[in-house]
């Protein structure tokens, strides 16, 4: 063979090695490695320490204001409006779905307890309904026996519950007149509980919750940048974005804005690295959680009267959790807080608020089992008037059959409570586990009270932590307050950054 032709084919050769190699550095750059980063390795030998936290801490401590001097209204998404809030839907007569727990679910088949029923409740015209007209009604109630508010007279739902303790019964109960079957007894001390245990302050226990959000990560943070440190991303790779958001409870609003967004950013600013790929998603997921919302607990005292806080929600949430764990909090931030427990339903939650109480120092009022609800809400505010606490929550039941029964019953309990003090906050306690039958459920009391803030529990519990971004685009209110775990300090104020940074 001639020694041109051997040239020739041995720089070919060369040429094309050089390309396939040219093309394979190329690919690679464009692969984002999701391993840690060199610098975040130990370099004096030790054992790299390995964070399995999540990343959950909420930077700072509870953030608590007072509420407005009318009662409560939806928090004001921020300065800009919620782009993408979906109308509330009309809710059906009976709300469960798919076998899951709701609105009226264990009212059914309740745990310890005969069945209550639902009696008609005869509401005056003028009792206040509307956010707007309640202050009024506020004012022109006098914090007297005689303000006792008719509508107690008219509740019929009072069983035979005579009270036991008539002696220690409030003026408030003797002057709500068809209360005197239901009177609320107040429990053993009514002056403050004694401290049962030390309360951690609330700034430690944020170590404590690292590592409860972990299911979530996987499924949203670890399968999201796997998917943006593909390289270019087809139009198949966007469906299985979509899908994956989607399966982790965005709910399609917010899924669509979440995709629409990426693609945007990505057109002007290409992923390069890993960090590019958690950058780019980490702000588009904190602006999709607003963060410009308001999320203070309104459980700041009024000049002349406590801030009254409902807790509501289907039974099983969380709700006697979420009342003691707050009440924790509030202790430890040298609060003098009372609880009311108006789950009479179910004496079992009455016993477990008040062990709640005694763990954290706090006062509770509690009526007999059945006792009319609105009745023992009305005189736990009426006694944390007269004792003069910073703040009284009251715990509310969620066991009921029907929405009608619900508006009658909460409805109700937010009215008469009116009487006495404005409500400064309806915390609306969900599971986060039991995906969008929450939602069912957040719709139901949406259209009931007016809920200012929302309590997602059991965000330990569920792969689906995408629930918090569907139930604030749901409701337009914002989470406030997150569970993540069964534990007396498992209670953290969510913060939509270090929420999304536990998930990336
Ligand atoms: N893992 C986990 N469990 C929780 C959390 N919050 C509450 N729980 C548990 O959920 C269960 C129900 O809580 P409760 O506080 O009794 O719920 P409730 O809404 O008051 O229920 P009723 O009194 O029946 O109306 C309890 O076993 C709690 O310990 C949480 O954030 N994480």
């Amino acid at each position: 063979m001639n020694t041109d032709i051997i040239i020739g084919i041995v720089v070919a050769v060369v040429v094309i090695l050089a390309l396939i190699v040219v093309g394979i550095v190329l690919a690679r750059r464009r692969q984002i490695s999701l391993t840690d980063q060199p610098d975040s390795q130990v370099t004096d030998g030790s054992k790299p320490q390995v964070d399995r936290s999540g990343g959950y801490q909420a930077g700072s401590g509870f953030s608590f204001s007072q509420g407005g001097a009318g009662t409560a209204t939806a928090t004001p998404p921020g300065p800009g409006p919620m782009p993408t809030v979906e109308p509330v839907l009309p809710a059906q007569e009976r709300t469960e779905t798919d076998g899951q727990p709701a609105v009226g679910d264990d009212a059914s088949i309740p745990r310890d307890s005969v069945k209550r029923g639902i009696s008609e409740i005869n509401l005056p015209d003028s009792a206040p309904d509307t956010v707007g007209s309640a202050p009024d009604t506020v004012d022109s109630a006098p914090d007297t026996a005689d303000s006792a508010p008719d509508t107690v007279d008219s509740a019929p739902d009072t069983v035979d519950s005579a009270p036991d303790t008539a002696d220690s019964a409030p003026d408030t109960v003797d002057s709500a007149p068809d209360t005197e079957a239901a009177a609320p007894a107040y429990a053993a001390g009514a002056t403050q509980a004694p401290i049962g245990e030390e309360i951690a302050p609330t700034a430690g226990r944020l170590g404590r919750l690292r590592g409860r959000l972990s299911r979530s990560q996987g499924a949203i943070g670890k399968s999201m940048l796997g998917l943006l440190g593909a390289g270019d991303l087809d139009e198949d790779s966007w469906e299985e974005i979509e899908d994956t958001l989607v399966m982790a409870d965005l709910g399609t609003a917010s899924t669509t804005a979440v995709v629409e967004r990426l693609r945007t950013d990505l057109a002007t600013n290409p992923v390069r690295t890993a960090d590019d790929a958690r950058t780019l998603l980490k702000r588009v997921l904190v602006d999709q959680l607003h963060p410009e919302m308001d999320r203070s607990v309104r459980a700041l005292p009024h000049a002349d009267k406590p801030a009254v806080i409902l807790v509501v929600g289907v039974n099983g949430t969380g709700k006697t959790t979420t009342t003691g764990k707050l009440a924790r909090v509030l202790v430890a931030d040298g609060r003098r807080v009372l609880l009311g427990a108006a789950d009479t339903f179910r004496a079992a939650a009455a016993d477990q608020l008040q062990t709640w109480g005694e763990r954290v120092g706090a006062d509770i009022v509690r009526g007999k089992e059945q006792a009319d609800p609105a009745s023992v809400a009305f005189d736990a505010v009426a006694k944390g008037i007269d004792s003069g606490v910073d703040v009284v929550m009251i715990d509310t039941a969620g066991r009921l059959h029907t929405k009608t029964g619900l508006m009658d019953e909460l409805g109700k309990v937010k009215r008469v409570v009116e009487k006495k003090a404005p409500v400064d906050e309806v915390l609306l306690v969900l599971d986060a586990t039991v995906g969008q039958n929450g939602l069912t459920q957040a719709r139901v009391f949406a259209e009931v009270v007016d809920i200012t803030g929302v309590v997602l529990t059991k965000l330990d519990g569920t792969a689906k932590g995408g629930i918090v971004f569907h139930v604030q685009e749901e409701l337009g209110v914002p989470v406030k307050l997150v569970g993540l775990g069964e534990g007396a300090d498992d209670l953290a104020p969510f913060e939509p950054e270090a929420f999304v940074d536990a998930l990336l």
